[in-house]
């Protein structure tokens, strides 16, 4: 029996500028996003009845179509016409709802996985392909990471990793909405052209970290932060409590922090642990192996 066992990490955005809405709905997006290690890991097997089947470690996800891994396999059958199914295990590690594209990166595990178990031979811009089709941040977990993602955020263009970093990642018990957060945005007064996506791939290509904590911006902070109050405070306490640099992932809510001097790592944890539950201490990865 083919069997896979594939790591799924989360992403944070290093910088997240909209340019403006799109006659589609979605928004023109000019991101860079990287990968941390804290990742889900999806065992994936062969089913010979032609089913698809997904089993979660977190009891309160939904299992059939509307988890994003088991649309993806759906997906990748009907597109090749596998006749085979799968059977998909998903160990959650990275908190749900929380701006770290959990979701989306067990989709493009799966996608990954599944192209192996079916011996389907398809590249990784083919596998990107199809994951764009289940959300704007699947083609970068295909990819994985990091890169300059634009058009709604499936245009992917690798580049090199930052520099080695901890980070700290602080996620307050709240549901943030990607579709409310970019609604609302639209209404406000915003103008962008993208220029501190295009500071930050500078920083990274000369892997100098003062300009990558000073270049880190994210426009979705301009709706989350006023309208969940609670994000905004951790990201103060994570400035007041020693790391180099804090911002907000994606439409939110969690927020994560940088840290190059791992002394400083269990002081910034600690201060945070008494404040919100869900923190972790985790790294940078260049690693794009799974
Ligand atoms: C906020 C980010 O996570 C940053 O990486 C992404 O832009 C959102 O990625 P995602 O969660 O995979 O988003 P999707 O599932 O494709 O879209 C959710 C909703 O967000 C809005 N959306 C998303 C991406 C985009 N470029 N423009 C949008 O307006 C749309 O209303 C869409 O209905
Ligand atoms: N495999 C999955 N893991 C987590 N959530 C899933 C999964 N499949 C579907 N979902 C649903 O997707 C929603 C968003 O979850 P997810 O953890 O991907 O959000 P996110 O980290 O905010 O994503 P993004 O950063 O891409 O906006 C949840 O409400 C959840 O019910």
């Amino acid at each position: 029996m083919v069997k896979r066992s594939i790591k799924a990490p989360a992403k944070i955005n290093l910088a997240l500028d909209v340019l403006h809405k799109r006659d589609d709905g979605y928004h023109e997006v000019k991101m860079v996003m990287t990968q941390v290690d804290l990742a889900d890991r999806i065992e994936i097997e062969n089913r010979e009845d032609g089913q698809i089947k997904v089993e979660m470690s977190e009891g309160f996800l939904p299992v059939d179509h509307r988890n994003l891994a088991h649309q993806a396999a759906s997906l990748l059958k009907k597109r090749y016409e596998v006749k085979k199914g799968a059977h998909l295990y998903i160990h959650k590690h990275i908190p749900v709802a929380a701006g770290l594209a959990g979701g989306s990166s067990d989709a493009a595990a799966a996608l990954k996985g599944l192209n192996e178990v079916w011996e389907l031979g398809l590249s990784i811009e083919d596998l990107a392909a199809i994951g764009s089709e289940i959300g704007s941040d699947v083609a970068f977990c295909v990819h994985g990471g990091t890169a300059l993602a634009t058009g709604r955020g499936e245009v992917i263009e690798t580049i090199e990793s930052p520099p080695p970093s901890w980070v700290i990642l602080a996620k307050p018990p709240i549901g943030v909405s990607t579709k409310e957060v970019y609604r609302r945005l639209e209404a406000s007064e915003h103008t962008a052209n993208g220029a501190q996506a295009e500071r930050m791939v500078h920083a990274i290509q000369t892997q100098d970290y003062e300009a990558i904590c000073e270049n880190l911006y994210n426009v979705l902070e301009t709706v989350t932060l006023p309208m969940y109050p609670e994000v905004k405070k951790i990201k103060d306490r994570m400035l007041d409590s020693g790391v180099d640099a804090a911002l907000m992932s994606g439409s939110g809510p969690t927020v994560f922090g940088l840290i190059q001097k791992e002394a400083r790592v269990n002081r910034v944890y600690n201060a945070l642990r008494g404040f919100c539950e869900q923190v972790y201490a985790v790294r940078l990865i260049s690693d794009k192996s799974t």
